[in-house]
């Protein structure tokens, strides 16, 4: 992969998304860009409520994220968004071809030990079975890598900067 690929760090909530994606965008010295900002305030009012979201609350929210992605083109940047379906990555990919995807995958106890420990976040832990029962992984012929996540935020993000310069 080259710098001017637009990576979207995805992965459930809790899973290191933000803290990582500001980390590789550093490494790659390009621009960050945080997906819960493209959330219209109808959706984060939702989730904070409890209520996970469905397609239709998330197809606005993945076309912000994705006309982000497609300014960057050519230039590159990272954007963390939790494109959890195959279906949600095909329509960032409609927007912005060439992205190439970065799953933070884990155990789900460490996600949830993350998640609660982490303060002044509107998303509830109750959420998470959602999140991982809604995953579906990167499939093989999508441009991406799987990146786990044990270990310090620096450490997974040298496993990224690895595993892109091998796609
Ligand atoms: N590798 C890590 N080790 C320890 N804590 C982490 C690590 N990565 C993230 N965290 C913490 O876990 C919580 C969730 O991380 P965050 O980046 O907000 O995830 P996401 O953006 O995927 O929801 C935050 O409080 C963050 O500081
Ligand atoms: O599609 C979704 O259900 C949301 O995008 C969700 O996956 C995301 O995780 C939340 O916006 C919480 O934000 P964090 O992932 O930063 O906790």
């Amino acid at each position: 992969m080259s710098v001017a690929h637009v990576v979207v760090v995805m992965g459930v909530s809790g899973t290191g998304k933000t803290t990582v994606g500001q980390l590789l965008a550093e490494a790659l010295d390009v621009p960050y860009a945080e997906g819960d900002a493209f959330h219209p305030p109808e959706n984060i009012a939702k989730m904070s409520a409890g209520t996970p979201l469905d397609d239709d609350d998330r197809w606005p929210w993945l076309d912000a994220v994705g006309a982000w992605a497609a300014g960057r083109a050519g230039q590159g940047g990272v954007v963390a968004a939790s494109s959890l379906k195959r279906s949600y990555r095909d329509r960032l990919r409609a927007a912005a071809p060439d992205v190439v995807f970065v799953h933070l995958a884990g155990d789900r106890a460490l996600i949830e030990e993350r998640m609660a420990a982490r303060k002044g976040h509107f998303m509830p832990t109750a959420l998470l079975d959602s999140q991982f029962a809604t995953l579906q992984p990167l499939e093989d012929d999508e441009a991406g890598v799987a990146v786990e996540v044990s270990g310090s935020p620096e450490e997974i993000t040298g496993r990224a900067v690895e595993a892109l310069r091998r796609l």
